[in-house]
């Protein structure tokens, strides 16, 4: 069987860590980048000694950042994926990797000549996030993009044998829809939220539409 990959994103407390640590997501995400989600590492590192989340990875989100910076926040966080969600080059990650010695996802925007993109990536990403590109933000915009182009994105990443998260809009009322497309997992940050904190009863619903709907084999 299996198991869709799931990744909550954009955690901002303790009291948000401790609703994703107690859900079924297998990856927890914090924004170390410019954002209304920005989160400093040195509160995250004080957050993650009060919760346990030894059976979850984090996942560290940059935007473009100077390696040193990644390098200083992983000396806090004990992050398993480095997620880069700007215009990183193949080169730029080589070197991440290089440095680092730790997973990266490249994340690929829907737009024109994103997959010509996702191919230049073949051997130096070890998974992809294809999110919705809207103007002026990099990311958590709380909008999808059109999920008919999903397959292309799928294929490419099987080609490339690692997995293909979807981000972007993800909520309670098209989970179901999205789940129909045969994809390695889901990505949400906005879509958990409400009042801009982490949401235990959103968090359950959604993963009622995964457990009905993910059965393969
Ligand atoms: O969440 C943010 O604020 C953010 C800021 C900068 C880069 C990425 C960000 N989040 C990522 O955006 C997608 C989708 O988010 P949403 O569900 O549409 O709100 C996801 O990959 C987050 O990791």
């Amino acid at each position: 069987m299996q198991q869709l990959l799931i990744k909550y994103c954009g955690n901002q407390s303790k009291e948000d860590i401790e609703i994703v640590t107690d859900s079924n997501a297998s990856y927890i995400g914090f924004i170390f980048a410019n954002s209304k989600r920005f989160v400093n590492p040195l509160l995250v590192k004080e957050w993650l000694k009060k919760v346990s989340f030894e059976n979850k990875k984090l996942v560290g989100v940059f935007v473009n950042a100077d390696i040193s910076y990644i390098d200083s926040v992983l000396s806090q966080v004990p992050l398993s994926v480095i997620q880069c969600h700007g215009t990183e080059t193949p080169q730029y990650v080589i070197q991440l990797k290089k440095t680092t010695k730790i997973q990266v996802w490249k994340v690929i925007h829907h737009e024109e000549g994103s997959l010509e993109n996702m191919k230049g990536f073949q051997g130096i990403a070890d998974g992809y996030v294809i999110d919705t590109k809207v103007k002026n933000l990099w990311g958590g915009s709380g909008t999808s993009f059109d999920w008919k182009y999903i397959p292309h994105y799928i294929e490419e990443a099987k080609r490339q044998g690692v997995p293909c998260l979807i981000a972007g809009g993800i909520h309670v009322g098209n989970i179901e829809q999205l789940l129909k497309y045969e994809i390695d997992g889901i990505d949400i940050s906005s879509g958990i939220e409400r009042n801009g904190k982490k949401d235990k009863q959103v968090i359950e619903t959604i993963e009622k539409w995964v457990n009905k709907n993910v059965e393969r084999t």
